[in-house]
């Protein structure tokens, strides 16, 4: 059983490289430093508050340099991103780093931020710089790797980057380091000697109560209950959270009435608590970590040390005081009378009966510490941990608290323990109070000392500001390559490349849109796999064993997977147009149904090795990419064991959070866009034909146009490298024969068709005039085809008839969707060809760089309405629309039509959000389950679900 006092291995991907770094660095963390890595050197970077010191600034090195090194000689004490909670058993560390400084050279933020008037963090009086919350723990016992730790990332001095801006000059004398807990006092001087930092003590009870309270205002999925085995997070009103009853369970014991930001009362506690059950424990049964003790109480029988009732009453029961025979009247007990020693007892045995001895203990002495002793409750019958909890129950109780939530790392997130304690609160409460546990039950003290910081900003940080996202603990990043190297990827790209022009060479003729067709099947017989489509199990996977369940028993890694790292993007918004952003949810499909969760678990496992194949390729094949391919494989394999072991492991799971775990382990690894060439590919032999394409649409007549556009939305959806069944049919056809097929599948009806509704509202019916939409937001899914040949002429159309027109696209790339860098390249492409489109693109501030032609430009004719491109927050094929960024949030505005595409942001999300506005969603299906699911059809399928903003909303037609 792995555990602290085991050797791990390195930390993070880096350190597979260079395993000496870290050495013996022993800790749980739970942190991710891909990004870390991935950071230039640019001042933007030196820590979470603005607050630098930039006098006497200088760069330091080569002023050619890219991102030279800045010397900030004056930057003092004022960087606060490290906070502990130093404990009798463990140090928790929370420490903030800085995103990677993204200010690249972005055309289109500049017409955004002028048109739209945002600019990350206007809202405040000074910026919050976006980063990441990370959560470590180490023993106490261990403290000087806990300074190693701080020593090696240098969260003393500022972060990471501290080190290059101030390397050489002796540690700061006046660093300053928020600490609480008893180690605080008993370790400042070990910080001053080892670190040069001075502690500043921060009240612990204090600590824990600002720790929960923002980790309870901030975190959607941070509290819930935990009921035989069933897991329910429970959304908590944050006008109706005071008062309720803080238990942390640590060390020892304290109990906290809060009735609000920083008015709280102790009012019980014990000094028997976790560290006597693992102290005991330890010397008992030679344990080597508090989680092997644990798991052995689960397979243990105390009635064979402690002494019963029974045992003393001849298997009676004490019935005169309401005992019975099974009642534990003498915990160990037993011992005195079996002769026996230690080594003849289980340690199973003993850790239960210890367990339950210490919970006893508790109970009773904080009945007697709150006058409220009751003598049938100090022989009660309930197990284990019921006695202690029943004193937190009597306290709720005496105050009158109907919440009681459990804090600490005794709990350990460990379903026998909540299961008990939630009983017991059920129980003599009779329903009336309800225990609530929290996924950083043991951070709470940590975070109140890193919320203690003045001014770092964070206070006012909402539900929607916090990402949690899940890195990678060390055991699944320090292995070996597995599996044999991949194969000469020339070799076979060349293979399939004749073979694709093979097959592009037949039976065209016959189709209607030859001309622009024929030029699209010659590029496209360029675009072959670029990597090759090497047999599952060569890389990534290979050789990798995903840990096995262990049904109830505890997993030694699932500390490494509790909890993630809080991404802090203050600039993330609420989208204005939902209808009702409180009862929005994403997900179409919920994983809590576990057949479903299977299902999802499969097509995701089994298009790993493909999509590692194409990771590693997109990284040129070196032997560090297929390294990082194996590494990715495993972590994102473990994600996916956990949660198949427990779904709710990290919050609420929704197919939209699989696929999105998939695109952060991806960075994780840095892989950063494991599909561009791809998309290079098909944008490039997509644009090669759109002139053909609008022209063909401009030779039509308006009804048969918008019927065309729409069809085309639908029939480019088809390439998407995310959908199993798609992949396999490129493996099998050619581009052009894909994309026949899909044209040849749009006879209407469509399994959801309401494009007659949208048809009346653009173009008009008999009476009715047509009512062009003021401004729509298109979101945009997949590069190539599904953009430009697809959503590109609908956007035309659009501009055409007077809608001003944005493009929502991803920030970050996910599988093969376009991203919102790409697109104004693509955009200004497209324009090259197109006079409505680089009106549009040049009145929406996108075709500022491109070299126009003065003679093309007709200045009369030049007032046009805007098209542009915003970015929409997330790299996922799905988006959340609780988190978007502020720049889309602003776009939105006075948009009077949302047009959704795609499988990820119309089916899987948003398949049933009501918007304020108009609404079309437009997608092919790619799976034959969700097709049967979600519109009784079949693969292929497709969906226009129309849905008017007025209050006489009309459900779509299944057809
Ligand atoms: N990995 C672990 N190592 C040691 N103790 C652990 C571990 N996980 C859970 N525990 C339990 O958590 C207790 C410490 O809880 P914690 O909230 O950190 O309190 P403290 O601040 O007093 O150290 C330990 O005494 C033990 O019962
Ligand atoms: C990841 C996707 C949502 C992307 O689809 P898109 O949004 O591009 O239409 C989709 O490919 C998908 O659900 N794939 C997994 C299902 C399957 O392989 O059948
Ligand atoms: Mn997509």
């Amino acid at each position: 059983m792995a555990s602290l006092t085991e050797d791990h291995p390195p930390i993070g991907i880096h350190d597979i490289n260079d395993e000496s770094k870290h050495k013996k660095l022993n800790t749980d963390v739970v942190e991710r430093e891909s990004g870390e890595r991935e950071m230039g050197h640019s001042i933007h970077r030196s820590g979470s508050r603005p607050q630098l010191d930039l006098s006497k600034a200088a760069i330091q090195g080569n002023f050619e340099e890219k991102d030279p090194t800045i010397l900030l000689p004056n930057q003092s004490d004022d960087i606060s991103h490290l906070a502990l909670d130093i404990g009798g058993s463990l140090i928790k560390l929370v420490y903030f780093s800085r995103h990677e400084d993204r200010s690249v050279n972005d055309r289109r933020k500049k017409s955004i931020k002028e048109i739209f008037g945002v600019s990350n963090g206007n809202r405040r009086s000074y910026p919050i710089l976006g980063g990441r919350l990370h959560f470590v723990k180490f023993e106490t016992a261990k403290i000087n790797e806990c300074l190693d730790f701080i020593s090696s990332k240098q969260l003393h001095r500022g972060g990471l980057d501290a080190r290059h801006w101030n390397s050489d000059a002796p540690d700061n004398e006046n660093a300053v380091i928020k600490a609480t807990g008893g180690g605080a006092f008993k370790f400042a001087d070990l910080f001053k000697e080892r670190l040069g930092v001075s502690i500043d003590k921060e009240d612990e009870m204090g600590c824990l109560v600002s720790g929960a309270n923002f980790l309870l205002k901030a975190i959607r999925h941070e509290a819930f209950t935990h009921m035989e085995g069933q897991k329910e997070f429970v959304q908590i009103d944050t006008n109706d959270l005071f008062p309720y009853l803080l238990v942390n369970i640590g060390s020892g014991v304290s109990m906290i009435k809060v009735d609000g930001d920083g008015k709280f009362q102790r009012v019980s506690g014990t000094n028997v608590g976790g560290g006597t059950y693992w102290g005991l424990g330890k010397l008992l049964t030679k344990c080597k970590s508090f989680d092997e003790l644990l798991e052995l109480s689960q397979r243990g029988d105390n009635r064979t040390i402690d002494m019963l009732v029974g045992d003393i009453y001849g298997g009676m029961d004490y019935s005169k005081i309401g005992l019975s025979a099974s009642t534990i009247a003498s915990s160990f007990g037993k011992a005195i009378s079996d002769n026996k020693n230690l080594e003849d007892y289980r340690p199973e045995d003993i850790s239960l009966s210890l367990l339950r001895m210490i919970s006893y203990n508790i109970g009773q002495d904080i009945i007697l510490e709150t006058s409220k002793c009751c003598c049938t409750v100090a022989l009660c019958t309930v197990p284990e941990a019921q006695c202690m909890i029943y004193i937190a129950y009597l306290n709720a109780l005496r105050f009158g608290l109907k919440r009681i939530f459990f804090g600490g790392f005794f709990i350990r997130g460990h379903a026998y323990t909540m299961d008990t304690i939630s009983f017991a609160v059920q129980f003599w409460s009779k329903g009336d109070a309800q225990a609530m546990f929290l996924r950083h039950e043991g951070y709470l003290g940590a975070l109140g000392a890193f919320m203690s910081y003045e001014k770092h900003g964070l206070d006012d940080l909402m539900v929607h500001h916090l990402v949690e996202r899940f890195p990678m603990g060390a055991p699944y990043t320090g292995g070996k390559i597995h599996g044999p190297p991949l194969g000469d990827l020339n070799e076979k790209a060349r293979t399939r490349s004749s073979w694709i022009s093979d097959m592009a060479g037949s039976n065209l003729s016959r189709d209607a849109w030859i001309s622009w067709m024929e030029k699209f099947v010659r590029k496209g017989t360029e675009i072959t796999a670029p990597v090759p489509m090497a047999p599952p199990g060569t890389t990534g996977l290979g050789g990798f064993e995903v840990p096995s369940s262990k049904g109830d028993t505890l997993r030694s890694d699932a500390s490494n997977l509790n909890v993630g790292v809080l991404h802090l993007v203050p600039t993330l918004e609420v989208f204005p147009l939902l209808a009702d952003p409180k009862t929005y949810e994403p997900n179409t499909i919920d994983l809590a149904d576990h057949g479903e969760l299977e299902y999802w678990f499969t097509v995701l496992s089994e298009h790993l090795p493909d999509l590692v194949d194409k990771a590693v390729a997109s990284e040129g094949g070196t032997e560090d990419a297929k390294r990082r391919g194996d590494a990715f494989a495993r972590a994102f394999s473990a994600h996916l064991a956990r949660l198949m072991e427990e779904p709710a492991a990290y919050g609420k799971l929704g197919l939209a959070n699989l696929l999105e775990l998939r695109e952060e382990c991806l960075r994780e690894f840095q892989f950063v866009d494991a599909y561009r060439s791809i998309k290079q590919r098909e944008n490039e032999a997509s644009l090669a034909v759109l002139p053909d394409l609008l022209m063909e649409l401009d030779s039509m007549n308006e009804e048969a146009r918008l019927l065309t556009l729409i069809e085309g939305v639908l029939a480019a959806n088809i390439f998407d490298w995310g959908s199993r069944a798609c992949v396999d049919l490129y493996h099998k056809g050619t581009i052009i024969e894909i994309y026949r097929m899909s044209r040849n599948k749009m006879q209407r009806p469509w399994r959801v068709d309401d494009l007659d509704l949208f048809k009346e509202r653009v173009l008009g019916l008999g009476e009715k005039k047509p009512h062009p939409h003021k401004k729509a937001l298109l979101f945009v899914d997949n590069a190539g085809a599904d953009v430009v040949l697809g959503m590109l002429p609908l956007a035309r159309e659009l501009l055409r008839r007077g809608t001003e027109v944005v493009l929502v696209a991803n920030s970050l790339p996910a599988l093969n969707d376009v991203t919102a860098m790409e697109l104004p390249d693509i955009v200004a492409e497209a324009a090259k060809h197109c006079d409505i489109l680089r009106r549009a693109a040049e009145a929406g501030g996108l075709l500022v760089d491109v070299m126009i032609n003065a003679a093309d430009v007709n200045k009369e004719n030049s007032s046009s309405v805007p098209l542009m491109v915003v970015e929409n927050g997330c790299g996922s094929p799905c988006i959340d629309l609780r988190q978007v960024s502020s720049e889309l949030a602003a776009a939105a505005k006075d948009a009077d039509l949302v047009i959704l595409e795609g499988m990820g942001r119309s089916l899987h999300t948003n398949y049933n959000a009501q918007f304020k506005c108009d609404a079309l969603k437009l997608a092919m299906v790619k799976n034959q389950r969700l097709a049967e699911k979600l519109i009784k059809g079949n693969i292929y399928d497709c969906v226009c679900r129309y849905e008017p903003a007025s209050s006489d909303l009309q459900s779509s037609s299944l057809c």
